[in-house]
């Protein structure tokens, strides 16, 4: 199999604070990784280093083939799709639906006067229907729902085709249905077989699609646990990393915790 994502020894200190701690951790094609743990654990800077948007302090981080630190960081960010709700903020809230995902082809928030192929629209169109949002195409990206801007944000993620996918806590804020929606959007995604390796962030196991085959916990900067996601998403594992007595269950591919 091909990695897209190789971690070597890798540590982050930012101000003096060791952010993350000797990660090795390797994602290849054709796995679909949700990241889990509390607050504060750097699953935020383990996505920014994936998507070469900071460089570790120590160690190697090889994203599809090309190492931080040797490589070319501006043509290589556009191989990777990565939505998240700090760069939702720079995205214009008075900009088309369509514009916003068309303008991804171009590594812009907002349109000029870039000329736009036919087949960018194309696609661009394509990628809404997928996501459930042909309809919504030319309303304003400010006046969506929290739900449908989510939405948005991925299908803007995916409008280059990229190789590797990174999703910073996609379901946040959302409502039970515009979760669900959304869950279930992105496992039927996920299954595809052309699509691409995926990452995503979350805090709730709730929020793991079905066809995430792999889950990584972090606790304290450091991964607590790796490997297939029945495997690691367990009562045991969860309770040690969030330090308190948890009882997680799984149905049909889906997870749930409570505390015990
Ligand atoms: N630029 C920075 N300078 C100093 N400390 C930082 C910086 N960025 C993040 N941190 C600290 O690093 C730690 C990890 O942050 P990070 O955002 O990666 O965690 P996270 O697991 O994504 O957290 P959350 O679940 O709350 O979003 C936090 O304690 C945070 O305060």
């Amino acid at each position: 199999m091909t990695s897209v994502l190789e971690f070597n020894d890798v540590s982050v200190v930012r101000e003096g604070n060791r952010i993350l701690s000797s990660i090795s951790w390797k994602v290849d094609a054709a796995e679909r990784w949700v990241i889990l743990g509390p607050n504060g654990a750097g699953k935020t800077t383990l996505l920014q280093l994936a998507a070469a948007q900071l460089h570790p302090t120590a160690g190697e981080v090889t994203v599809l083939d090309d190492e931080l630190g040797r490589t070319d960081v501006f043509e290589l960010r556009p191989r990777v799709g990565f939505a998240s709700s700090a760069m939702a903020k720079r995205l214009p809230r008075t900009e088309q639906v369509l514009d916003v995902v068309l303008t991804a082809a171009f590594s812009v928030t907002g349109r000029w006067n870039e000329e736009y192929d036919e087949v960018d629209v194309r696609r661009a169109r394509r990628v809404l229907s997928e996501w459930k949002l042909d309809h919504l195409a030319e309303r304003r990206f400010g006046d969506l729902s929290d739900g449908e801007q989510k939405r948005v944000q991925i299908a803007r993620a995916i409008m280059t085709d990229p190789e590797l996918l990174l999703l910073d806590e996609p379901a946040a804020s959302l409502d039970l249905g515009s979760r669900e929606e959304l869950i279930e959007l992105l496992g039927g995604f996920a299954s595809a077989p052309d699509a691409p390796a995926i990452v995503m962030v979350t805090h709730h196991v709730e929020e793991i699609p079905r066809g995430f085959t792999h889950a990584l916990l972090l606790g304290g900067g450091e991964i607590q646990a790796e490997g297939t996601t029945p495997e690691v998403v367990t009562s045991e594992n969860l309770s040690s990393v969030f330090g308190l007595p948890l009882v997680v269950s799984s149905d049909d591919g889906r997870f749930t915790a409570r505390a015990a």
